[in-house]
């Protein structure tokens, strides 16, 4: 069996980053060279100050740190890196269609055939090409055609190897994954290609973590993983809702369902609603592929997922504006935090940019804190939405450094990332500086809200 010691990855973003880095760490024998067209991501990459790297992960630095310059390289220079290498990751976005048929419910695979027909070009030499980037059902079979049909007698295996890690602890569930996915062809070539795959994670990971399967199996488990988990949280923000009116408690219940050990405790916490660049992505790419079989119960099923996040995201913001006596015209809302999860910079799809245009819609003017997230990102993601002139965004929106000054003269405080830093903050101090009644709209329940009563905040929570 061929031993792997050059492998390419395609996209330096938040998985073919971490991801590599850690292959790199924990597999010091095998040279590994990140590649992205973005010359200003690899050269942050390469930024000699190891703080500077474009994704904030905990321990990130330190891994980037220890194989960088050893057996871990960034790179622009695609086409060479891939001629050099025996196994190709292919590691790029694949974000929902926004043109033509499928639009705004398929995978655009532009970038991924971009790859293949790059990887068709440049090959001199056999390789192994994996997927790792989320791709619908079936997307193996496109890459398989445009490698197979070069002409260049050059031989590829096409693996389907899809990535389970969580922003946030990337490191963490990259070191210890729950199970790593491989897929692959049933012939000989196919067989000796996966396992070629497993020898690399199996540098780290235990072989019964490591499960293999067809090509099929392994593209549609990815989409079918963040669709239970998304499931989840929209099942519970639907019982929020209904706990709001019947003084049931959302925590009260998560706890007493999720101590069934059949149900489980994680993936059951209330929330102003998920955001991420991939459930909804995944969620609607399966929707799609659903309906295109005609499938029509199974993708109105899992089309409700969406249709609960984006109702429990509006209810919040409609929420806060009938708190504040139908109006939020003219009055300050502090936000704090406007990454879609604590302990990352990411905001992709953030509940925070969805809930701010619809704050913004009545008029208000939003002050936004968060530790990580730049204030060129805040202002990227409003004007994305194409809801308003890039103006009226800057008009409405204040970015601030300093929790303090953002909720200084404020009406009302949401909490729309569950940062620990917020639970930690001077309450008393807060409460001082704001307009009275001073209210707070914790969309994460992470504060104390007893505390803060005590204070004379006006607390609403999340289902309780
Ligand atoms: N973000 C996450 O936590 C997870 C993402 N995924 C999947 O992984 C894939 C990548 O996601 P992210 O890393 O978040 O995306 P990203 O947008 O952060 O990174 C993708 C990178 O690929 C580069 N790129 C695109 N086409 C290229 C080409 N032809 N040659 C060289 N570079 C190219 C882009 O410049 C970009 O830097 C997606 O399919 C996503 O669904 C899977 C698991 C977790
Ligand atoms: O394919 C992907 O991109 C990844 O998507 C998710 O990871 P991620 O989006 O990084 O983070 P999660 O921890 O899953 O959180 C997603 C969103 O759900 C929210 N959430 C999570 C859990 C919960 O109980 N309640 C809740 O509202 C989070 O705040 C966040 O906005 C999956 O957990 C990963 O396994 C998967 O690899």
């Amino acid at each position: 069996m061929r031993k792997i010691t050059n492998i390419c990855c395609i996209g330096a973003g938040y998985v073919g980053g971490p991801t590599m880095a850690v292959v790199a760490k924990q597999c010091p024998d095998i040279k590994v060279t990140i590649v992205d067209l973005n010359e200003a991501r690899i050269a942050a990459w390469n930024d000699p100050d190891v703080n500077n790297i474009p994704v904030y992960e905990p321990g990130l630095s330190e891994v980037v740190a220890e194989a960088r310059g050893r057996n871990l390289f960034f790179s622009t220079d695609v086409d060479q890196a891939i001629a050099e290498a025996e196994m190709v990751f292919i590691s790029v976005n694949t974000p929902t269609k926004t043109y033509g048929s499928g639009k705004g419910m398929g995978a655009d695979l532009k970038w991924i055939e971009l790859c293949a027909r790059q990887i068709a070009r440049v090959s001199t030499s056999d390789k192994i090409i994996v997927e790792k980037s989320t791709l619908p059902v079936r997307t193996a079979e496109a890459v398989r055609d445009i490698l197979h049909n070069t002409g260049s007698g050059v031989k590829f295996q096409v693996l389907s190897n899809p990535e389970f890690l969580a922003e946030g602890t990337a490191v963490e569930d990259l070191l210890s994954p729950d199970r790593v996915l491989i897929g692959g062809d049933d012939s000989e070539e196919g067989q000796e290609a996966i396992a070629a795959l497993v020898d690399v994670y199996a540098n780290w990971i235990p072989r019964e973590r490591i499960l293999t399967t067809n090509v099929w199996s392994s593209e549609l488990s990815k989409l079918v993983a963040n669709a239970f988990l998304a499931q989840r949280i929209s099942s519970i923000n639907a019982i929020s809702e209904l706990c709001e009116k019947t003084e049931a408690n959302i925590n009260e219940v998560s706890r007493a369902i999720g101590t069934d050990s059949r149900i489980g405790p994680k993936f059951l916490k209330a929330s102003v609603g998920f955001g991420g660049s991939c459930f909804q992505k995944d969620i609607l790419n399966l929707v799609y592929i659903s309906r295109s079989f005609g499938l029509q119960e199974v993708a109105d099923y899992w089309e409700q997922v969406i249709i609960m996040n984006n109702h429990q995201r509006k209810r919040f913001a409609l929420n806060i504006v009938k708190s504040l006596y139908n109006t939020v015209s003219g009055k300050k809302i502090a936000f704090l935090g406007w990454a879609f999860k604590k302990d990352t910079n990411d905001t992709r799809e953030s509940a925070a940019i969805y809930v701010a245009d619809e704050l913004l819609n009545e008029q208000a003017f939003i002050q936004v804190y968060d530790p990580k997230v730049q204030t060129e990102q805040i202002y990227h993601d409003l004007e994305y939405l194409e809801t308003r002139s890039v103006e009226s965004n800057r008009n409405g929106v204040s970015v601030y450094q300093d929790p303090y000054e953002a909720c200084d003269g404020a009406h009302a405080i949401a909490v729309l990332t569950e940062w620990d830093e917020f639970k930690n903050y001077d309450w008393q101090k807060i409460y001082a500086k704001m307009l009275k009644p001073a209210k707070i709209f914790d969309g994460r329940n992470v504060l104390d809200h007893k505390a803060l009563r005590e204070i004379g905040f006006q607390v609403n929570g999340i289902g309780v």
